[in-house]
């Protein structure tokens, strides 16, 4: 019998279970889209019941799917979006309130206090990140600020917070384990990435108890069990990771100076730095990619809050397409985009802007200008995007790319990822199996309880590739860019 692993991938808009066997072959898998609240402009919830009830559906979809049986799998692996925040009653595991998600702006304004009191300095220095409202430590600061009593609560010891890993690893241990992993913390603004430890200092900076905090863990080890009243036996559960940083583990990028790009709804490049954390001059991030037996790996980060994210709107919000595949083929009919940028600042842009109030334009308009036009720039906006942290992170002397290994949902896209190339003027990899982030779940989970020794072992599976070579010719790529920089700079001083 092979032993299996289940992969939880728990995406800002849907829910993945991803049984593997034990060569990260897909077994089967099962997925849920939910429902995204959007109460007032730049806001941004999930009900984390919806969650919940998505994550234990989709594991026994996908196990039954595969013909397994729960007692089957092995080991299971979580993997989520990052930074969204949840806090709950340990008493009754109900949340107090809808999850803030990681594109919800509300905490804005104590961000921007905070810079204006000067302390972004002291922020960036411990965590590697930036003041801004992407982290979910503005947007608890808002929960314990606007709802009333929690606070009492919470210093009770009767509250607890949590990223979705954390929520989903409580309720699956039936409310037994109060944990995160390294990644998941150091995405909080509270987690100190040199110390690996939690910061009082910035505890009191946001204003936030520190009873409500998860114990911090190696991506790779025994969390907990799942509850035998879920799926009627108890299965460890062995690994877990940010979303990105699952997706640096599943496409293998070990070495110093890898670097892989994940387009799901936003965009996150991140580059292998090794055991040094590199401050960049150009506001991308210093993060936590893997810790494993204690010792942190770290990463230079570019996040991108609008990827498919776009191509959703052209489907949801404009009406434009039925199928986000169908951009790949307006976007090649095309044959050009006929002057028309968009700059999707939908929820402000992130590196290496940072600007939280910037909002989306679409530019270059005239009565030529057809659907397949704006589809089109819906995508080059994201490679644009690939562009300048690919260019900021060469700029700060982390590495220059010898080429980019892709992955999420909007990967499967061939003119982008041509383009992409064609752009970068480097090849792009695209492994055949797109979900990296859940194999890399599977991958740290298979680790957590020694199926695969470690990275080397993980790196040695096999892995098919697409490669796309750039043809695009320097003078093309020049006014394309230019064209780009052209809108983007009104979208930052409107
Ligand atoms: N063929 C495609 N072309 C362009 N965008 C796509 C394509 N397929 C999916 N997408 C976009 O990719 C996103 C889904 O990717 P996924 O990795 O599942 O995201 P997440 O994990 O953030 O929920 C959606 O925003 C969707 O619009
Ligand atoms: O849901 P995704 O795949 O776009 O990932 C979201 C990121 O983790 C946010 O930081």
């Amino acid at each position: 019998m092979t032993r299996h692993i289940l992969a939880i991938d728990q995406g800002t808009t849907s829910t993945r279970a991803i049984v593997f066997d034990d060569r990260t072959r897909v077994a089967a898998s099962a997925q849920a889209e939910f429902a995204q609240h959007y109460p007032q402009a730049g806001w941004v919830e999930h009900d984390p019941e919806d969650i919940w009830r998505d994550t234990l559906a989709t594991m026994k979809g996908a196990i039954g799917k595969a013909g397994l049986q729960p007692a089957d799998i092995a080991a299971i692996g979580i993997t989520n979006q990052r930074e969204t925040a949840v806090l709950w009653d340990r008493a009754t595991g109900r949340p107090v309130h809808n999850a803030i998600v990681w594109q919800d702006r509300r905490g804005a304004p104590l961000c921007a206090r905070l810079k204006e009191e000067g302390k972004e300095a002291l922020v960036r220095a411990k965590t590697g990140l930036l003041l801004d409202p992407y982290f979910s430590a503005s947007k608890l600061a808002w929960l314990f600020d606007e709802v009333e009593g929690l606070r009492e609560r919470a210093e009770a010891g009767e509250l607890a917070f949590g990223t979705i890993d954390c929520f989903l690893l409580w309720r699956l241990t039936g409310g037994k384990v109060h944990a995160t992993d390294a990644t998941n913390a150091s995405r909080t603004l509270l987690f100190d990435i040199h110390a690996q430890d939690w910061d009082d200092e910035l505890l009191a900076l946001f204003g936030l108890p520190r009873a409500i905090l998860p114990d911090v863990r190696d991506n790779a080890g025994l969390f907990g069990e799942t509850d035998p009243d879920l799926l009627g036996v108890a299965i460890p559960i062995a690994g877990m990771a940010g979303d990105q940083q699952a997706a640096v583990v599943g496409q293998a990028c070990f070495e110093v100076g890898s670097a892989k790009s994940t387009y799901g709804t936003g965009c996150f490049l991140l580059l292998n730095t090794g055991a040094e954390a590199i401050t960049s001059d150009h506001r991308l991030l210093t993060t936590v990619a893997y810790r494993l037996d204690g010792r942190p790996t770290y990463a230079l980060e570019g996040s991108i809050f609008v990827a498919g994210a776009a191509v959703k709107w052209l489907r949801d919000g404009l009406g434009l397409i039925t199928h986000a595949s169908q951009t790949d083929d307006m976007a090649t009919r095309t044959g050009d985009n006929g002057g028309v940028y968009m700059v999707p600042a939908f929820v402000g842009l992130g590196a290496p802007h940072w600007e939280p109030d910037a909002r989306g334009l679409i530019t270059g308009l005239t009565l030529g200008t057809t659907a397949a036009h704006i589809a089109r720039a819906a995508l080059e906006a994201v490679a644009y995007q690939t562009h300048d942290l690919a260019e900021a992170m060469e700029q700060d002397g982390a590495a220059k790319l010898t080429a980019l290994r892709v992955d999420g949902g909007m990967a499967a896209n061939d003119w982008l990822c041509q383009f992409l190339a064609d752009l970068l003027d480097l090849p792009v990899e695209r492994p055949a199996m797109l979900e990296t982030t859940a194999l890399g779940a599977a991958c740290l989970a298979g680790i957590g309880i020694g199926l695969w020794d470690g990275p080397e072992a993980v790196a040695a599976l096999d892995r098919a590739l697409d490669r796309f070579e750039p043809h695009e010719v320097a003078a093309d790529r020049r006014a394309l860019l230019d064209g780009w920089r052209k809108a983007l700079r009104q979208a930052l001083t409107d």
